[in-house]
């Protein structure tokens, strides 16, 4: 069963769970605000998974010219905000999907760390190098791909559409 489903089928598993990730985030976005500047020139953010809206809220605190949408699976989000139509950052935790099969090289230490509980934890779990990581974004039509800063076992990754 894929990890995110087990949450749904146990209520009380799922509070702990969404508790234990709030919790989690919070002490993570407060390290990594600290050094990444980049929500600075953003008006509008999407968190795909983003839980019950630890990422978004630490953000929208310090930038608050953004309107932040939170976005989740139905038992997680069920009395959160409606669906986006359009946004222009999206922040991708934790959830990308397995699809290929190519070589790693390049690999970041703090990828890894959070790589290592995606595989452990989800059938067809995946380690994905930088390089891996920058294919995804080319074949999904992004223009430009970079690693911006790390911040406790977390890497910043900015995707553009456009240059
Ligand atoms: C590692 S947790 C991170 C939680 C969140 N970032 C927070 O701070 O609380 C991954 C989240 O991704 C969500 N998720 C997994 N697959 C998803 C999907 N296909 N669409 C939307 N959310 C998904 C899970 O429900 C879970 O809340």
């Amino acid at each position: 069963m894929y990890a995110f489903e087990c949450p749904a089928k146990d209520g009380r598993y799922n509070d702990v769970f969404n508790q234990a990730m709030y919790n989690h985030t919070t002490i993570v976005m407060q390290k990594i605000l600290e050094v990444y500047t980049g929500f600075k020139e953003i008006t509008e953010i999407i968190d795909v998974g983003g839980g019950t809206g630890a990422t978004v809220a630490k953000i929208i605190a310090i930038y608050p010219q953004i309107r932040g949408i939170n976005f989740d699976l139905p038992h997680v989000i069920k009395n959160a905000a409606p669906l986006p139509e359009f946004g222009k950052v999206v922040i991708v935790e934790s959830v990308v999907p397995e699809y290929t099969n190519t070589g790693s090289s390049l690999k970041l230490s703090n990828v890894m760390d959070i790589d290592m509980v995606m595989i452990v934890i989800n059938p067809g779990g995946k380690d994905r190098s930088l390089k891996e990581f920058e294919a995804l974004a080319k074949e999904s039509g992004f223009a430009t791909f970079e690693l911006i800063c790390s911040a406790a076992v977390y890497s910043v990754l900015e995707f553009q559409k456009k240059v």
